[in-house]
């Protein structure tokens, strides 16, 4: 029994104590998951597993969506067995969460060469058949899941693609070793401690009071178009980067910014989205495009983008040649609905 289960059990009358208990009783259970490996072992007897091939996540279709399916650990050692592989590749998997009532989750890719097993990757086409669904690239799996699933595997993917990633120690070129949670790997000949990393990037809605800008790089799918997003350089904080990406991105000098939400990105590699909104300057809202940077850039009025989120269907929009925005899941989408449902939103100076 958890260390921290007595909480999480007491019964409490007033709802509100009981979700901030059942939130932190959940919190700690996940760090004593990272933290003690016998006890990260133990969870995974009771626990529930996500699949991944090659970074791509198992998923099954039902009636109108994607589903993430999850599988027991019987279940995942009888799959092994029956593969000829042997259960130790069970060590590849990390932890990413679990349920109110401490059920852990995991993920664990069988695409990917094993640093527990010397078995190589498994068939993915055979793979498919005996599990009923498809490894699905995220990309096109995110925009068809579940909130509660897209976050999921988002982290998931980011996780396995880091540790596929950080095999060696770059001080001493030995293997490193991933803890059993898989919230770091460490150098066994040095002691060096590697933690899984996130890139910060600024995405920033820029705004001259009426109209918002809206740009699109030549990468982006036809037709979409966003807010202006940069990676932070090293040493600046979150205000300098919006100035600088703004200045550098479209030559604009921005005077106030007020900070939004933030979100977890797991493309290229992962990220750490803050999102914010920023005003320029009044009579300085002529837009320098950096062609190095962007394909296009311009400023479009409230009633064009409320039109655009109204509909924004991709497909029916590329083919009226009109633009469109970011998928709901996107943290851009919510920067540009804010906006429209508040075009006037307080920012402080920059
Ligand atoms: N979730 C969302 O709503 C949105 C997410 N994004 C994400 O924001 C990210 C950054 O946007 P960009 O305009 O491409 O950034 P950017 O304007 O900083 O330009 C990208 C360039 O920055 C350099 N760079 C500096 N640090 C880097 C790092 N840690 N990783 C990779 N490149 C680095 C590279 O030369 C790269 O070509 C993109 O990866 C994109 O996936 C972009 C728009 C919307
Ligand atoms: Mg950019």
């Amino acid at each position: 029994m958890s260390l921290y289960c007595g909480i999480a059990c007491r019964r409490k009358s007033f709802w509100s104590y009981r979700l901030l208990s059942t939130y932190v009783t959940k919190s700690r259970y996940l760090f004593e998951l990272k933290e003690d490996d016998d006890a990260c072992k133990k969870a995974q007897q009771t626990g529930a597993f996500y699949l991944f091939h090659s970074l791509a996540p198992l998923l099954q279709k039902s009636e109108h969506q994607y589903q993430a399916p999850q599988h027991s650990l019987l279940e995942l050692e009888r799959l092994l067995a029956k593969f000829g592989q042997d259960t130790q590749r069970i060590e590849d998997s990390v932890l990413i969460g679990c349920s109110e009532q401490h059920e852990a989750w995991f993920a664990l890719d069988l695409g990917l060469n094993s640093s527990s097993s010397i078995n190589a990757s498994l068939q993915k086409p055979e793979m498919e058949t005996e599990l009923k669904g498809s490894f699905m690239e995220l990309r096109k799996a995110l925009f068809q899941l579940n909130t509660k699933d897209a976050s999921l595997l988002s982290t998931a993917q980011a996780l396995l693609h880091w540790h596929d990633g950080h095999q060696f120690c770059s001080r001493s070129g030995q293997p490193t070793k991933k803890n059993m949670a898989g919230s770091k790997r460490v150098c066994p000949s040095n002691k060096i401690i590697y933690y899984p990393q996130m890139a910060p990037v600024v995405i920033t809605l820029v705004s001259d009071g009426t109209r918002c800008l809206l740009a699109r790089q030549s990468s982006f799918p036809k037709g979409m178009y966003s807010a202006l997003a940069g990676f932070c350089d090293i040493g600046e904080s979150l205000e300098e980067a919006v100035r600088r990406e703004v200045a550098e991105e479209v030559g604009l000098e921005v005077e106030r910014l007020q900070y939004s939400a933030s979100q977890h990105w797991p493309f290229p590699n992962s990220s750490l989205m803050i999102a914010c909104h920023a005003t320029v300057k009044s009579g300085q809202t002529e837009i320098q495009v950096n062609l190095r940077e962007l394909e296009a850039a311009g400023w479009f009025s409230h009633d064009e983008v409320a039109t655009a989120l109204r509909r924004n269907n991709p497909y029916t929009q590329q083919q009226n040649g009109t633009f469109w925005l970011p998928p709901k899941l996107a943290i851009a989408h919510q920067l540009i609905k804010e906006w429209v449902e508040k075009p006037n939103c307080s920012t402080l100076p920059a």
